[in-house]
């Protein structure tokens, strides 16, 4: 369990988190709502990283057999590797930074275009692609990198109302592999019908 008590951070003297407290399962979805400015992308930055906090404790508990520490985060914007193809934007890290050999990457990264749906896109450009394929291919890269908790920042709101079901489905399909999920959200019905647990961030 992914386990943040406390958390405090300000930009100068603005207080953006008070003493936030959260709770994430693996297996689980875990829904952050709230008014816009609250905190939200600014919590999940801490959780990954990105940010570094004033005061407060991340920490995972022993239910975590192995004890790894690796939380992912998709993109609001995708963030793509606008020169890469999919099958490159998917590899790059595996091959790069893991230091996997190039063919255990393409093979794994074929398994996640499977799981994804995009068969057929390996070779195509973030240019060809429409903005579901774009998410799917961020999901897929982040999935490649095997976190055990997968942020994701406001992931229907670039996308078709009616592509909202496909990606509930998608975190239904990352929690059942026994990741956690934090989906930050401002649709309330989808928070509802997709989060095993909501939390409301407030001021
Ligand atoms: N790097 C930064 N420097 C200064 N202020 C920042 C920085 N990042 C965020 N903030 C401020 O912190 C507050 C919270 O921002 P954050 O993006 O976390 O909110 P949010 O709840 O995700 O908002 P939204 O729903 O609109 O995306 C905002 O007032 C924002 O202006």
């Amino acid at each position: 369990m992914l386990k943040v008590e406390n958390l405090n951070k300000s930009f100068g003297d603005k207080k953006v988190l008070v003493n936030t407290n959260l709770e994430v399962e693996k297996g689980s979805i875990v829904m952050i709502v709230g008014e816009s400015g609250v905190g939200k992308t600014t919590l999940i930055r801490c959780l990954c990283g990105l940010e570094v906090y004033d005061s407060g404790r991340i920490s995972f508990s022993h239910d975590d057999e192995v004890e790894d520490k690796s939380i992912g985060l998709v993109f609001q914007n995708f963030n793509l590797f606008p020169h890469f193809s999919v099958i490159k934007n998917i590899t790059y890290s595996l091959i790069k930074g893991r230091k996997m050999i190039k063919e255990d990457a393409i093979k794994k990264a074929k398994e996640l275009i499977e799981l994804l749906g995009l068969s057929g896109l390996e070779d195509s450009y973030e240019y060809q692609l429409s903005g579901g394929q774009k998410q799917r291919v961020a999901i897929a890269r982040a999935l490649a990198m095997e976190p055990q908790y997968l942020c994701f920042d406001e992931p229907t709101s670039a996308l078709d109302y009616k592509l909202r079901d496909s990606v509930g489905e998608i975190l239904k399909t990352v929690a059942s592999k026994g990741m956690g999920v934090i989906v930050i959200t401002h649709d309330r019905d989808f928070a509802d019908k997709y989060g095993n647990k909501i939390y409301e961030l407030g001021r």
